[in-house]
């Protein structure tokens, strides 16, 4: 789980949160002890920072990959605690705000950096976002840089330029706003699939949307209302509630963890599992399930629960976050496809693998590691995925499909020739009523559809699609 405060800042936000004092001397240190460049205090987490841009921009490898504890990037996992939160800081500005920096880097350079000057670039890119959002002395994001431009033989002959770069940088945009479109931080293929799928001003509201960091939401097993209260948050919907974003400490130190009273849970990704109603007496089975979020609510809603995960390591997660929440459900590893054999069920929650779309807030890397291409492969896999879900459904059942892509490619359109081919199906439409607050997300067919400018005056919500099937025959 991750701290609760928030590692990557809006310009509101910008250079108040995310104190670090690795730019100081170390505690005990003499100030004017000589320390070789190599062992410069915050280089290390500088020169890794951009490695692992360079990771995300040129192999679109993920960013909760490269930096997962466990399995991360190697000199990530070597860092102290303190340098990865910074790190990660650095990588989600550095992502979230990357056609400003661009645009307000080039304005700097006396001439275009030469095209294979990757390296060079991802330096750059690493300052400029500590100078223009984090709470990092310029001085230091800029002695930094050069230090590190010189500790590379690919950037050594352009320390001078990252210098000059940087210095006008700090000189001319210091603790000025960003006066750019936010359209520019959303990548092309992106804004374009958004502007086709909700015309150009909503998909300027949503690529406004993604410069901000998404809040924390909890999901609570009972009175919303009293933990919201004793958490310092808000109830967004039902048992969803909003931490204050000035919550401190990280997640697994609040109240409530330990006892596994709640569980971290978007409340946009909370929606598709209340379209259920009540399970009371019900076989559920959640077939995408990990980490399980949905399969806690289902469990919640007094269904007898099975879970299914193909990946063995999310399975782990998923069996460690349901015995910390006391959740009794019964879990199959594998496909599940094969794991189910021919059982049906009178609820079935399809929350399946997608392009991710929807949550940019939190994982502005999406963006630059995927494309319309993998948009529309994934719409395959959940194509099958949905069509071998239907056999599990029992006559009279709930099959509800969902995902966090804002791409209809992988909702409505999915659905819609869903049910065009499988007449034992229908569309039994949501009623704006059933979830309030989300009465605007509910679209004409009766589907649910967040997207993530909606609720801004309360932080936004994740992206979400959500359409409800009935098994009529
Ligand atoms: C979007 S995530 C599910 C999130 C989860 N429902 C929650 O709310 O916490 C999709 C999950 O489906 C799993 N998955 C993909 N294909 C699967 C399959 N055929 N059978 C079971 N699980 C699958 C992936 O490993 C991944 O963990």
């Amino acid at each position: 789980m991750s701290g609760v405060s928030q590692p990557s800042l809006s310009p509101q936000q910008r250079k108040d949160r995310a104190r670090t004092r690795r730019d100081q001397p170390e505690p005990g240190r003499p100030k004017t002890e000589q320390v070789s460049a190599a062992d410069k205090p915050g280089l290390k987490a500088r020169q890794v920072a951009a490695k692992l841009l360079g990771a995300v921009i040129e192999q679109q490898t993920s960013l909760d990959g490269l930096t997962d504890p466990d399995h991360g990037h190697p000199h990530f996992r070597q860092l102290e605690a303190r340098d990865q939160g910074l790190v990660k800081a650095i990588l989600l500005t550095a992502l979230r705000f990357r056609g400003t920096l661009t645009q307000e880097i080039a304005a700097r350079l006396d001439r275009p950096l030469p095209s294979n000057a990757t390296a060079l670039n991802h330096l750059l890119h690493v300052a400029a976002a500590q100078i223009r959002f984090l709470d990092v002395p310029d001085s230091a994001a800029v002695d930094l840089a050069v230090t590190a431009a010189e500790a590379d033989p690919r950037t050594r002959r352009f320390k001078g330029v990252v210098n000059a770069v940087l210095r006008r940088m700090t000189r001319e945009l210091g603790g000025a706003e960003v006066t750019t479109e936010p359209a520019i931080d959303c990548p092309n293929w992106l804004l374009e699939r958004l502007i086709a799928a909700y015309g150009e001003p909503r998909a300027k509201a949503i690529a406004a949307a993604h410069r901000m960091p998404a809040p924390i939401d909890l999901t609570v097993k009972t009175d919303p209302e009293a933990w919201a209260e004793r958490l310092g948050g808000q109830v967004v919907s039902g048992p969803s509630i909003r931490l204050d974003a000035t919550t401190q400490g990280s997640i697994a130190s609040l109240d409530g963890f330990a006892e596994g009273k709640w569980w971290v849970q978007d409340a946009s990704a909370a929606l598709p599992v209340r379209l259920f109603g009540d399970l009371t007496g019900k076989t559920a089975a959640d077939l995408c399930a990990a980490p399980g979020g949905k399969t806690a609510q289902l469990v919640l809603s007094d269904a007898t629960v099975t879970a299914c995960e193909a990946s063995k390591s999310r399975a782990k997660r998923l069996v460690a976050n349901l015995t910390r929440l006391a959740h009794d459900a019964e879990t199959l590893i594998g496909p599940f496809q094969e794991t189910l054999g021919d059982r049906t069920f009178d609820a079935v929650l399809l929350d399946a693998p997608c392009s991710s779309t929807g949550t940019l807030r939190r994982h502005p890397d999406v963006g630059h590691t995927k494309s319309l291409d993998d948009v529309r492969r994934l719409a395959e896999v959940q194509r099958k995925l949905l069509d071998a879900a239907a056999n599990h459904v029992a006559p009279g059942g709930t099959l509800v499909f969902s995902n966090c892509s804002i791409d209809p490619i992988e909702g409505e359109e999915l659905v819609k020739a869903f049910l065009a081919e499988r007449k034992d199906f229908t569309r039994r439409p949501i009623e704006p009523t059933e979830l309030p607050g989300f009465d605007k997300a509910v679209t004409s067919d009766g589907d649910l559809r967040t997207t993530p400018e909606m609720l801004s005056a309360i932080g936004g919500i994740d992206g979400f699609y959500a359409s409800r099937l009935q098994r009529v025959g």
